[in-house]
């Protein structure tokens, strides 16, 4: 991951991760989230309209930082490296994938929850690692326990899976962590629904409570 981009993502602080099932969606939806403030997002490769969704998001709203979700193949790190992808995400950590992503110059922080997978996340070069599923693997406690033998290396972290705003706090108050993620921020019936306010007020809450924790 380059310098400058991690610089963003911690900038940043939040990361809204986005199921998106019709492309007229996405730049209402990323118009949203910048209104609130959020300008980092995660679209998830579960639906067939999220690359066409990040070819729009790229033209209409150029401030979005856009990585990609559910990357799990080497077709699709082609694919999202196609329509612009700023990095990309997954929920394991598949080296394969993780060395085509870097072959091919992709940003990626794969999924751990292990001290393997860390290990092997390190391996590939990777020093921003998600850290998935977060709320049922233990949270802080689990995450501090488990990489407190690689504090050295300087490992930074990007918590999904059950985050929201009542637990944000307790990822956000860690030195580990450079930002956290959810679909909170824009859950899918929120967007199927087309309930912009709603989404730029859950996403200013969130930029709000980054900006009191880290000031
Ligand atoms: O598929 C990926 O690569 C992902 O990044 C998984 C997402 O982070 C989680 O699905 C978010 O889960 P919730 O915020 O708990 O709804």
């Amino acid at each position: 991951m380059s310098l400058e981009l991690i610089q963003k993502i911690d900038d940043a602080g939040i990361i809204a991760v986005l199921i998106v099932d019709e492309v007229k969606h996405a730049v209402p939806l990323a118009n949203a989230l910048l209104e609130g403030g959020v300008d980092t997002i995660e679209l998830t490769l579960r639906t067939p309209a999220a690359l066409d969704a990040a070819k729009a998001i790229k033209k209409e709203v150029p401030e979005i930082t856009l990585g990609f979700g559910t990357v799990l193949t080497v077709d699709q790190v082609k694919a999202v490296i196609d329509v612009g992808a700023d990095f990309a995400v997954s929920p394991g950590c598949n080296p394969n994938i993780i060395a085509e992503a870097h072959k091919q110059g992709l940003s990626f922080a794969p999924g751990i929850m292990t001290p393997s997978d860390i290990e092997i996340a390190v391996q590939e070069g990777c020093r921003i690692l998600k850290f998935f599923p977060a709320a049922t693997s233990g949270g802080m406690k689990h995450l501090e326990s488990m990489s407190a033998p690689y504090n050295y290396l300087g490992l930074k972290f990007i918590p999904l899976g059950g985050c929201n705003i009542e637990n944000a706090p307790s990822y956000l108050q860690s030195d580990l962590i450079t930002a956290i993620g959810g679909t909170w921020v824009a859950k899918r019936p929120l967007i199927q629904s087309e309930n912009w306010d709603v989404i730029t007020e859950n996403a200013r809450e969130i930029r709000n409570l980054i900006t009191k924790i880290r000031s």
